[in-house]
């Protein structure tokens, strides 16, 4: 089958003054349309440089990325990011956040009305609509993330590019967090490569967890299948053979083979 997402032989080395530090060491990888692909590895492996390469956010220094058969080299909306630090402008309303990237990319094929409608369908979708009309420093981490990934959605983009998108949150904002963007994958089947350093995080929702050698020179070690049915629910999951059997490969990976300084 043709592979939707494809990274092609990546490398990618930072240069320094007379000193070149090679972070990514031919890097192949192929998703298929409404795969959800997490990748786990040890801090400062290169996994946000990946997910910067595939954004177009920055250059590889060899290989490329193809999307639907294209080579893509710019950021574009066809690959939305939602960071770990949400990045809303502050001085615009909740609304106003997601309507600019709505206006940005529907301004010639939406209406004014279904440009309005399509900006609250998505702060809907992550139950932010009662909040319209709030400034960022009015709410919470968990609901900046939330205005986030609706900005990113509401692009209708090809791919979802989460960079950590709950590694600034508490637990219990997180656990409600993953619900919802496992509600949202089920629903509109979106595409989607996401960074954690958290084994559950990545068994709970991943189709596949690609986990990535230690730095410098990265590369990937191993990608594992996650052959759980979905919906998936965590409570019932804890206890499930197939869950606690990746999570403990992910785990002998991360702690046996390639040290992993950060506990999940
Ligand atoms: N713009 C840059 N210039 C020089 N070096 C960089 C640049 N961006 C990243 N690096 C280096 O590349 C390596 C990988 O960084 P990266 O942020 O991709 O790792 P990471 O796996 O996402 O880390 P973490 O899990 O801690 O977020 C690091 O050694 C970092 O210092």
């Amino acid at each position: 089958m043709n592979a939707y997402l494809k990274l092609e032989h990546v490398f990618k080395s930072f240069k320094r003054g007379s000193q070149t530090s090679e972070v990514l060491n031919d890097v192949s990888l192929s998703i298929q349309k409404g795969e959800y692909v997490s990748i786990i590895g040890h801090s400062g492996c290169g996994k946000s440089t990946l997910l910067n390469i595939v954004a177009g956010l920055t250059p590889a220094t060899n290989g490329a990325v193809l999307l639907e058969n294209k080579e893509v080299n710019d950021p574009g909306p066809d690959r939305a990011v939602v960071f770990q630090n949400h990045s809303l402008l502050p001085w615009l309303t909740v609304y106003n956040n997601v309507r600019l990237a709505v206006d940005k990319v529907f301004s010639s094929t939406k209406s004014r009305q279904e440009r309005h409608d399509w900006t609250m369908h998505n702060l809907d979708l992550v139950q932010m609509g009662h909040a319209k009309d709030k400034r960022p420093s009015e709410i919470s981490g968990g609901m900046k993330q939330r205005v986030g990934i609706a900005r990113a959605l509401a692009m209708e983009p090809k791919v979802l590019l989460l960079d950590e998108p709950f590694g600034a949150l508490d637990a219990l904002t997180r656990a409600h967090l993953q619900d919802s963007v496992m509600a949202i994958h089920a629903k509109l089947g979106n595409t989607v490569l996401m960074i954690t350093h958290d084994v559950d995080e990545a068994v709970l929702l991943s189709d596949r967890i690609v986990m990535m050698t230690n730095g410098p020179s990265a590369r990937i070690g191993e990608v594992l299948d996650v052959p759980l049915a979905r919906p998936r629910k965590r409570l019932a999951l804890a206890g499930d053979p197939t869950y606690v059997k990746c999570r403990q490969r992910v785990l002998e990976f991360l702690y046996e083979r390639h040290r992993f300084v950060e506990a999940a």
